[in-house]
């Protein structure tokens, strides 16, 4: 993923949030204008039962959801989208996104191929108006803040009532609290987002795009839930995110990294 996120230098066009594309041409960007999402998206998410759809890097996939990356830019969104995808870190010089991007990625969830769609958007105010269009098609929602940066939690609040306004009401959503790997520069203790999670009702863990702590877990947990949501047979347990979360999460400790 190129570092300067401008909807033109990313393809030729920002994607519209009605447009579309056709079954597995999604990734690389919000590319090519007058093209739709919605097929390869239903509102449930679902893809057509037992006829698996292939995404265009020649996976094949079950079912497809939309997830959306958000929170105060510089947060790290673009680095935790690239960690999951490339598993690399995008160090240097910080470039903010223009607008918004997305990327797919297929995970293996209980043996079903769940293709996430996942969408980074800018943290900056000037393109909010941009970004709150997407919201309403978005199944999941990554919340972010930097534990360096005391003012991104705080805005925790203030994203939170954008969600509500925008977002569809039985959206997933989690928090998570990024760069836990610069222990030095920490100014947000776990527990206060721990508290803030649990105000809200909304799972929560600390993660690092850079060592790459937590990073998988965060998407494979949204995975889980929504293909659980969209594929629950009958006899099978409720899927409990918060109790998955709580079990699988790892602290960054001393020297995890
Ligand atoms: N130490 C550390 N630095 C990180 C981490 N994640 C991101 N960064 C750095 O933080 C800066 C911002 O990262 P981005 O991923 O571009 O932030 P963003 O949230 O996408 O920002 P916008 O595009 O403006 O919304 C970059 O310099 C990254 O290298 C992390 O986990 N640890």
């Amino acid at each position: 993923m190129s570092r300067k996120k401008t909807p033109r230098s990313k393809g030729g066009g920002r994607a519209s949030p009605s447009s579309a594309l056709p079954p597995g041409q999604g990734n690389g960007g919000a590319r090519g204008a007058g093209r739709r999402l919605s097929p390869e998206l239903p509102p449930n998410g679902a893809a057509l039962p037992g006829r698996p759809s292939l995404s265009n890097s020649g996976e094949f996939y079950d079912v497809a959801f939309k997830v959306m990356l958000v929170g105060d830019s510089g947060v790290g969104k673009t680095c935790l989208l690239v960690r999951f995808k490339d598993g690399a870190f995008l160090a240097g010089s910080f470039i903010s996104t223009v607008g918004i991007d997305f990327r797919n990625k297929v995970l293996t969830v209980d043996g079903v191929k769940v293709k996430l769609q996942i969408w980074d958007t800018a943290g900056q105010e000037r393109f909010r108006s941009v970004t709150h269009a997407y919201y309403r098609d978005a199944h999941a929602l990554l919340l972010l803040y930097d534990v360096t940066n005391r003012a991104s939690f705080d805005n925790i609040q203030a994203w939170l009532t954008e969600i509500h306004e925008y977002a569809q009401q039985d959206v997933v959503l989690m928090l998570l609290g990024n760069k836990v790997d610069s222990t030095q520069e920490r100014v947000v203790k776990r527990e206060d987002g721990e508290k803030l999670a649990k105000e809200y009702g909304v799972p929560f863990m600390e993660t690092s795009a850079k060592s790459g702590l937590n990073v998988e877990l965060a998407f494979t947990a949204i995975a889980k839930e929504l293909k659980h949501r969209s594929m629950k047979l009958p006899n099978e347990p409720k899927f409990k995110l918060h109790d998955y979360v709580k079990k699988e999460v790892r602290g960054s400790g001393c020297c995890r990294s």
